[in-house]
């Protein structure tokens, strides 16, 4: 199963967790949130990352305009839209020709039937948990909400993952399968900050999943 860690922001931290080969780091470029990369994060410094690593860009809620002038200056390979964005901003951005995650968050009253007007313009759905913040609450949803997900998209399971509920029985038998787990303060010593060694446990865990 593939890897995203996310809310990377400190240059050294960036390049020892790259050295562990995830496939995808993300990169908050939402000012309200205590990962924002801010100044921190150059092209040059994303540019030097190992090929095989995509970079994905976090939004929310930015024009179409922005998001176009990050992904030209940063040379992303994906955004995340992890707010309010219509499906129609997604349908701009994709003949554009980004790639778009669309984010949801999972909660009370939240239908799985919102996803679809989303399915066309998409290549991935991220589902995370409803919270104060637009992402990186830390907590868990109901995992068995996903049954009642409709749409055949590949999706990034995200929301308060960490070794352990990631070692668990309940994660093993999820259905459908995740394309891809989404790390983030589950693996932090501070926002931003990523612990190093637990992200070697993970990966390699994951990648005796296939
Ligand atoms: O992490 C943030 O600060 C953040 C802010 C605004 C939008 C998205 C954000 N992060 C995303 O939140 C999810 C879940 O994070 P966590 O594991 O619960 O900490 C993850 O997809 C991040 O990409």
């Amino acid at each position: 199963m593939k890897v995203k860690v996310c809310g990377m922001r400190e240059p050294e931290n960036i390049r020892q967790v790259a050295a562990l080969l995830p496939d995808f780091m993300g990169f908050i470029f939402y000012q309200g949130s205590k990962r924002f990369v801010g100044e921190l994060i150059t092209p040059d410094l994303l540019a030097s990352l190992p090929a095989g690593i995509k970079k994905i860009g976090v939004f929310v809620n930015e024009e179409t305009a922005v998001i176009r002038e990050k992904v030209a200056l940063y040379h992303l390979d994906l955004v995340q839209l992890h707010g309010a964005e219509t499906p129609r901003q997604c349908q701009e951005l994709q003949e554009a020709g980004i790639s778009v995650i669309k984010a949801f968050s999972v909660g009370d009253g939240f239908s799985f039937l919102s996803t679809l007007p989303y399915e066309r313009y998409c290549t991935y759905f991220l589902f995370d948990t409803r919270g104060k913040q637009h992402g990186g609450n830390g907590v868990v949803f109901d995992w068995e909400l996903l049954k009642d997900n409709i749409s055949d998209k590949p999706y990034f399971l995200s929301g308060g993952l960490n070794l352990e509920n990631l070692q668990s029985k309940e994660f093993a038998k999820l259905k459908p399968k995740p394309f891809a787990v989404d790390v983030n303060s589950g693996f932090e010593q501070e926002p931003g900050l990523k612990k190093v060694a637990e992200l070697k446990q993970l990966l390699g865990e994951m990648k005796v999943r296939g």
